[in-house]
């Protein structure tokens, strides 16, 4: 059986970038992730933002085939046990606390925790975690910042999200230490408000040739 740190790791390699998504209405989610699957990136991050995310986790995680379906803005252990329940392959945070970390001891799917400074990456590196969200990342110092890990963190693998787009995700993924990145703008909130479903695939594609 593969280890959480194996499982992430092949997880975010599966495509440059990782949509980040929020959703208020299970149909829109189901047809998003399938715009996103088609245009080649089936790893899907629902946030738990918004009253309907855990049903959207769910329905994805049934209905889309090729999908994998994680769960974003996990909070909380009690976050964390709903997701599992709903089907979710992965977890994502902001950051880490104590709870989440514990948590995590008692789940089988791993979690990306979100760090911005070279001690929290250190700690939970301590803690057996090696493959880390940078958030926020362009706030935080962007790719430059990943640049001066990598040589003295060099075990530990990153998906920076937060403020990137098209044009700065190149920056970020041509870096040893980058598994891919995260962000909203391969599903804009606007197109799935218009259901413009070839639209986002087209993003999609789009952000696939970034890689
Ligand atoms: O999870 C982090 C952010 O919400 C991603 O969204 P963004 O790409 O719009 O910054
Ligand atoms: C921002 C972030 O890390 C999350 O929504 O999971």
């Amino acid at each position: 059986m593969k280890t959480k740190s194996e499982r992430i790791r092949q997880i975010l390699a599966l495509g440059p970038v990782v949509p980040v998504l929020a959703f208020d209405d299970v149909d829109d989610a189901i047809e998003t992730s399938r715009a996103l699957v088609a245009g080649g990136l089936p790893v899907i991050e629902i946030t738990l933002r918004t009253p309907v995310a855990l049903k959207c986790i769910s329905a994805v995680a049934k209905h889309v085939d090729g999908a994998v379906v994680g769960a974003g803005t996990v909070l909380n252990r009690a976050m964390m046990k709903d997701c599992v329940s709903a089907g979710a392959q992965f977890l994502v945070s902001p950051g880490a606390t104590i709870d989440l970390i514990d948590g995590l001891r008692k789940i089988d799917i791993p979690l990306l925790p979100g760090v911005c400074t070279p001690s929290e990456a250190m700690g939970l590196y301590a803690e057996g975690i090696d493959t880390l969200k940078f958030f926020p990342a362009e706030q935080s110092g962007g790719a430059g910042f990943l640049k001066s890990l990598a040589p003295v963190l060099p075990e530990i693998l990153f998906c920076p999200t937060g403020g990137i787009n098209a044009k700065t995700a190149p920056d970020y993924l041509k870096l040893p230490n980058v598994a891919c990145v995260g962000g909203s703008w391969v599903a804009p909130a606007g197109m799935i408000a218009d259901k413009d479903w070839d639209g986002i695939t087209k993003l999609a594609a789009e952000a696939v040739a970034l890689g």
